[in-house]
Order: C-alpha cells, then structure tokens, then sequence
C-alpha cells in the first residue's frame, strides 16, 4: 500500500464533559475513496473540522504527507495540498463562475505555489481545465448568485481543485439537495476520482450514496471509529447493522 495522505493519531476531541472524537488513529491512502459514515452527532463534521484545521483537537495529532499539520490554520494546510469544501457553500455569490475559479489559481500563481506559471494564458488556460473537470464551462460567466444549489456546490468544489491539493475533503457533498442534484454530485465526484490525480474523502450520513462511490468506509459511532473496510465488508459487519444501519439498512 501507498505511504498514507492524512494520518489521524490518538485524535480526540472534547466540548466540556462531551467527547466527539474519542481516540481515532486511522490513515488515508490515496489509492482509496475514503467515506466517514455515521449517526446524527457520531462526530463526523468535528473529525472533519480537525482534518481541517478549523478545531484544535484536545489530544492527539494529524499528519499530512508525513508532515505534523495539527498547529497549522486551515490557509496553511491548504497550501501544503490539502484542499476542502464546505457543508454550506462558500462561493462570492457576486462574482462569475469563471472568476470564483480564477481566484484561487491567480493565488498560486503569485506565491509561485504548486510551480503554476503567471502568463495569462497559463491561468485562463487552468481556469479551463477545471471549470471543464466540474462540468461548468457552459456557465462559466453566469453571477453565482444566480446559480442553483447543487452548482453552487460544483463551483465551490472546482474552487477546491483549483488550489491543486493532493488529497480533497467533501464535508457532506451532498447535503440540502434534491434527487436529481445529488445523482449529478455523486458522478462528479465518482468522475473526479477516476479522471484526476487527486484524492478524496468525504463524509455523509446518507449510506446508499456511499455503498455506491467509496472504496473504502470508516464508521463512526459516538466518537469512536467502529468499523473500516470495504463497501462489501461493512454491509456485513454486525457491529454496523446493529449501531447504524438498524431500521434503515
Ligand atoms: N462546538 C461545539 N460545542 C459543543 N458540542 C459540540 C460542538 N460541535 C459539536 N458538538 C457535539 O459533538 C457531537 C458530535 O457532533 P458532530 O457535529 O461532529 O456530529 P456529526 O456526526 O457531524 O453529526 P451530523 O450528522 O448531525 O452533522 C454532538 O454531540 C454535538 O452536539
């Protein structure tokens, strides 16, 4: 198996008497599609938020591509390859589809990060390939105030793609939206794997939608990780059935 992305170790995190993240020590590797599954209030937005350097945690520590990130602020991890979204879009809603994308890449290219040129033309031409990779060049010059949910989210992961991380965290990618919007973020992020270098790793509490893109899931349950295998796997898991999927399965 490849080195690992992320490394989570001993990460523990309390609010007051109230442990949400109990102990976890797992590592992300960049061969899977990793899904962080779990009930309502089982800590899956204050994992990701420790992943992200938006919480310190209380004890415990996170590493990325061997380097100890857990005193660095989210801009700061972002930089070393870590890219993310948002549960609640995050767009300039004043602002083109085309120049929400621009921006992030007009970044690099100043602080010559991520070796991106500064010619216009390498930026217009990096503004393309991703505005082509989320499927919105069609619209690349609509105002994102007048977008719908579900782009708004395409234009806000194409924001995150745009920064070149290595490994790309999806809080609840699919969260707030319809039938239809949902099974075109589901191919996106399915088409994203398989078409860039990146890797992924989302959370989400619905579980069909993670049976059918993860190639790997982590369940979480009060804090602690419960299970971790395959799609195949953590269908079969007991433990799972009884402390998750209950009724729902
Ligand atoms: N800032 C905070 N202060 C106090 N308690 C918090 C805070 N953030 C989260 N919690 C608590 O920590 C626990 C885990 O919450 P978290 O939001 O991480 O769960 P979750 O799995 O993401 O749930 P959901 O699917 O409902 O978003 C919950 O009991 C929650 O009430």
């Amino acid at each position: 198996m490849s080195d690992p992305l992320l490394e989570l170790d001993g990460l523990t995190k309390r609010f007051g008497e109230l442990t949400a993240v109990d102990d976890v020590t797992r590592s992300i590797h960049e061969d899977d599609l990793t899904a962080l599954i779990g009930p309502n209030g089982a800590g899956k937005t204050t994992i990701y938020n420790l992943m992200t350097g938006v919480l310190s945690p209380t004890s415990g520590s996170v590493r990325f591509m061997g380097e100890d990130v857990t005193d660095l602020e989210p801009h700061e991890r972002v930089h070393r390859g870590l890219g993310r979204s948002y549960q609640v879009t995050n767009v300039f809603e004043g602002l083109s589809v085309r120049r929400n994308i621009r921006a992030p890449i007009i970044a690099r290219s100043k602080q010559r990060w991520n070796l991106l040129g500064s010619t216009t033309e390498e930026i217009e031409s990096e503004t393309d390939r991703v505005l082509d990779l989320v499927g919105l060049g069609d619209i690349e010059d609509t105002e994102c105030s007048a977008l719908s949910y579900g782009d708004k989210r395409r234009v806000e992961i194409g924001v995150s793609l745009a920064t070149d991380p290595n490994l790309v965290l999806l809080d609840e990618p699919t969260a707030g939206m319809n039938p239809t919007e949902t099974e075109r973020m589901v191919d996106l992020v399915q088409n994203l794997d398989a078409e860039t270098e990146q890797s992924f790793f989302m959370t989400e509490h619905d579980i069909e939608i993670i049976f059918s893109i993860a190639s790997r899931i982590l369940v979480l349950d009060r804090g602690a990780v419960i299970a971790d295998g395959t799609p195949e796997e953590i269908r079969q898991n007991e433990r799972v059935q009884s402390a998750y999927l209950g009724g729902e399965a």
